[in-house]
């Protein structure tokens, strides 16, 4: 099929090629007149795995324009896929929504067939409705069908999770529903080409597609995104307990994970969520429910633990330091997770203001979004190209995001350029008995006292 998406993000980016990969021609467009020109010569606007051999093993069904009436001509579905930021108050912003679907129609209506517009960002329930709604008082209807089919990937894995999915949700009308399910036959089926580099999990054999009304579609994705923010606030919860009764909350989320009603993602204690996605829907969530006169008590718990739980992380540096006044913290990972160059409501950015009112110093590291960093980041800030020298007079380490490469770092590293003996793991991602006897380890929940034969999870014994 011929399908043009609007918005080269990591949603639309990731999800035109992964469209391509399954056989369409995708026209990907932007207003953003770099993003293009990179993807005209090849280049991804962003950092994510994968997606530059994608676009190169695609390229010869991959087209790029920063003209919506050229790319809409092309398509039979058209997606909606750019941002739904924040708005002060806490609910969606639909600002970029709304000029991308007027742009669409003022093409679209003047086009001789018929066209699916799909909606893929995220927005609150009744937005796909009201827009519908929008398309009838222009007497589009038979033009224009408009469909939400929201997305439910994860930067860092956008690629696998478009082509391996756990779920599609479908929301629109039975001639949407069609449509949609011709357009993911691949991927419903597995039956395309497999991507070299990107494996299909052991046992996909099928991907189940819900056919649900837009509002369905609408409230799953927000439900989707809360469940999980508030399976990481539960564990955090968790973990501030252990740290007061001198246990391991990496063990603790072991043994509750291996409940299969339970489950051990997103069971990781540290310094709380962060990303584009995850505290802006919690806010809208909460928000819609409050426009409709509902107070969603446990999600209002949610934010306000996950508000709480890089400041008692900090609290702690503080307490083993004494105090932070001209302090040195070396902050390893800048990037709201490993495996993205995205610092959208990174924790790391809050935590350094933080740091630096309270007098500290700070050098900080990241493997991929150093540069940006640059950018939201004050210039007192020392910036460091490697490792090593963040480390250099440091008085403190603090690990925000878990890089596999700090993973690797040992006491012996650490301790030949650090002046100070403090290591902060706020991602849980050292082991502590590495440590014990050398250095001063304070982890998210790790009350455990580190004894050398105490195993780093929890061991099943058969
Ligand atoms: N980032 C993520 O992991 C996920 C995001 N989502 C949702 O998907 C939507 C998109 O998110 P991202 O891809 O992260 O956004 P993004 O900010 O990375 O990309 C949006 C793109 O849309 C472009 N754009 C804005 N207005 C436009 C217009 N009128 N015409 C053409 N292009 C336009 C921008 O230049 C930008 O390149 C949001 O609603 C988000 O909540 C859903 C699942 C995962
Ligand atoms: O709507 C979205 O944008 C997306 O939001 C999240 O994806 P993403 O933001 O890419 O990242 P996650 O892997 O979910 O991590 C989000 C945050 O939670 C934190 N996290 C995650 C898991 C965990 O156990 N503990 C924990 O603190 C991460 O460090 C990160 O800061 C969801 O996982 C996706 O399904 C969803 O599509």
């Amino acid at each position: 099929m011929k399908v043009a998406v609007i918005g080269t993000g990591y949603v639309g980016l990731t999800t035109g090629v992964a469209l391509a990969q399954i056989g369409h021609d995708v026209v990907c467009i932007d207003v953003d007149e770099r993003k293009i020109a990179s993807l005209r010569q090849g280049k991804a606007p962003f950092f994510e795995p994968f997606l530059a051999d994608a676009l190169d093993a695609n390229r010869s069904r991959l087209y790029y324009t920063t003209s919506i009436k050229e790319g809409l001509v092309h398509g039979d579905v058209a997606f909606l896929a750019v941002g739904t930021p924040q708005n002060p108050n806490g609910s969606a912003n639909l600002t970029y929504l709304h000029q991308a679907f007027a742009s669409a129609l003022s093409v679209l209506e003047k086009k001789a067939s018929s066209t699916l517009l799909v909606n893929k960002c995220t927005a609150p329930v009744g937005t796909t409705e009201s827009l519908s709604q929008e398309i009838a008082a222009r007497g589009l209807s038979d033009q224009i069908n408009l469909a939400s089919n929201p997305e439910f990937l994860r930067q860092g894995c956008a690629l696998s999770d478009n082509l391996y999915p756990n779920r599609l949700v479908l929301g629109g009308n039975a001639p949407a529903h069609e449509t949609l399910l011709r357009l993911y036959a691949p991927i419903i089926n597995q039956t395309f080409h497999l991507p070299a580099h990107l494996p299909r999990p052991q046992g996909l054999q099928q991907v189940p597609a819900f056919l649900v009304n837009t509002r369905t579609a609408e409230l799953a994705k927000y439900a989707a995104n809360a469940f999980l923010a508030m399976k990481i606030s539960f564990i955090n919860e968790v973990a501030n307990m252990a740290d007061l009764v001198e246990a391991d909350v990496i063990q603790v989320a072991d043994i509750i994970g291996a409940d299969v009603r339970i489950g051990r993602a997103f069971l990781n204690a540290g310094i709380g969520y962060g990303g584009s996605c995850f505290p802006k829907d919690t806010l809208a969530l909460r928000h819609m429910a409050d426009t409709h006169g509902y107070h969603f008590k446990l999600l209002s718990a949610v934010i306000e633990v996950n508000n709480a739980q890089c400041i008692r992380v900090v609290e702690k540096l503080r307490d083993a330091l004494g105090e932070l006044r001209g302090k040195t913290i070396a902050v390893l990972g800048l990037t709201f997770k490993p495996g993205t160059d995205d610092l959208r409501e990174a924790p790391s950015i809050p935590m350094i203001y933080h740091l630096l009112l309270e007098g500290a110093n700070i050098r900080a590291h990241d493997p991929v979004a150093g540069d940006q960093a640059r950018f939201v980041l004050p210039h007192k800030v020392k910036l460091c190209a490697e490792v090593q020298d963040t480390l250099e007079g440091a008085d403190a380490v603090f690990i925000v995001t878990e890089w596999p490469l700090y993973q690797k770092l040992t006491p012996e590293v650490l301790k030949e350029k650090m002046r100070g003996n403090v290591v902060v793991d706020g991602r849980n991602c050292l082991d502590p008995r590495l440590f014990a006897g050398q250095m001063r380890y304070i982890g998210v929940g790790r009350g455990l006292k580190p004894e050398p034969e105490v195993p780093l999870s929890a061991q099943m014994v058969v």
